[in-house]
């Protein structure tokens, strides 16, 4: 039995890109119950943190077009809007893992905890925005909103164009000891969704929220360490690191040492915003102490995965 901390990427809660509606979120959010479940069946400790990316951007954006309306209605702050995501997407985590758990006879809770995460407000993130966010748009429709909106857009790993804000480190997060005690005492927590919501701690410390979006695999990192897991689970689109990806000379992974993991970075390997994260947050908590590895893989071979079999395990 080991202590795991499960990140999930986009793929395993808006499927399908286009389709951003609620039910379909709920649905796929089902299917990646299984792969959850599978895990806690296992016998494995479990603890799930999620991405928002598109959720905060899509949430942002409703809130600027309801202002756009009736000038009356504010414009919602990033840091709420964070929230809210964390709030949407760990509701449906929550029925669908419980659900599935029921199915399988494992009489265990589930709670998503609304997670603040304390990042340093000289932050060099915030000077330099890089989080995609939202939805993707056209290089046509990005050049308008830049020019509309003001905002700052760049073209997402070949994927199209995205709005960027700022992303710093995640140095603390703040309902720690909460997560532990429900972890302690045999639930299953949903924690630091979207990289957790970015606050700052005053002089007199209190909690300020600020607009940004932290990374939520880097997020995942920092908590796993927090927690003293002994695997860090980050999943995603696709079952296997690459170097050279999709080039005719792509070569998938199934172990990547730290060292080599920071040659490969060196080498521009890993696209920055999407598989780049993913392997900094591998190789800092492979290095954050003696024994601990970290996985990088699908959702479909999660399991497969932890026993060794396929993935990128990465270790000190
Ligand atoms: N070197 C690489 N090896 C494997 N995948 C890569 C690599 N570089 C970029 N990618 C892309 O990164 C994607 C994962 O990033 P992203 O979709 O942003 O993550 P998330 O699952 O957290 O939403 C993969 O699906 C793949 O298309
Ligand atoms: N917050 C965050 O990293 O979200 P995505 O993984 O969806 O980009």
């Amino acid at each position: 039995m080991a202590r795991i901390v499960v990140a999930l990427g986009g793929n395993a809660l808006q499927a399908n890109p286009k389709d951003i509606s609620a039910e379909a979120q709920l649905e796929t959010c089902h299917a990646t119950s299984k792969a959850i479940v599978d895990l806690i069946e296992d016998g494995h400790e479990v603890i799930i943190a999620h991405g928002n990316g598109p959720q905060v951007g899509q949430i942002v954006a409703t809130y600027e077009a309801a202002n756009s309306i009736d000038e009356a209605k504010p414009v919602m702050p990033f840091p709420e809007c964070g929230a809210m995501s964390q709030g949407y997407i760990g509701y449906h985590l929550q029925q669908a893992i419980r659900q599935e758990m029921r199915i399988r006879g494992l009489n265990k809770q589930i709670a998503a905890v609304v997670t603040q995460v304390v990042v340093d407000k000289d932050d060099p993130g915030f000077k330099n925005p890089t989080k995609p966010v939202g939805s993707f748009f056209t290089e046509e429709q990005a050049k308008k909103l830049i020019a509309e909106k003001g905002y700052v857009m760049k073209e997402d790993a070949g994927r199209g164009w995205r709005r960027v804000v700022a992303s710093p480190m995640p140095k603390a997060v703040v309902e720690e000891g909460i997560v532990r005690t429900l972890v302690e005492a045999g639930h299953v927590v949903i924690t630091v969704g979207g990289g957790g919501v970015p606050v700052i701690e005053k002089e007199d410390g209190s909690l300020e929220g600020v607009p940004a979006v932290i990374d939520k695999d880097l997020a995942s990192e920092k908590i796993a360490e927090l927690l003293d897991a002994d695997e860090l689970v980050i999943l995603t689109a696709v079952e296997q690191v690459a170097i050279n990806f999709n080039k005719p000379d792509q070569k998938n992974l199934l172990t990547m040492t730290v060292e080599e993991a920071e040659s490969y970075m060196k080498e521009g390997h890993f696209a920055p915003g999407s598989m780049l994260p993913k392997v900094k947050a591998a190789v800092m908590f492979a290095q954050s102490k003696k024994g601990r590895k970290a996985v990088i893989t699908s959702l479909e071979k999660a399991r497969e995965a932890l026993k060794g079999k396929t993935g990128t395990v990465v270790t000190m």
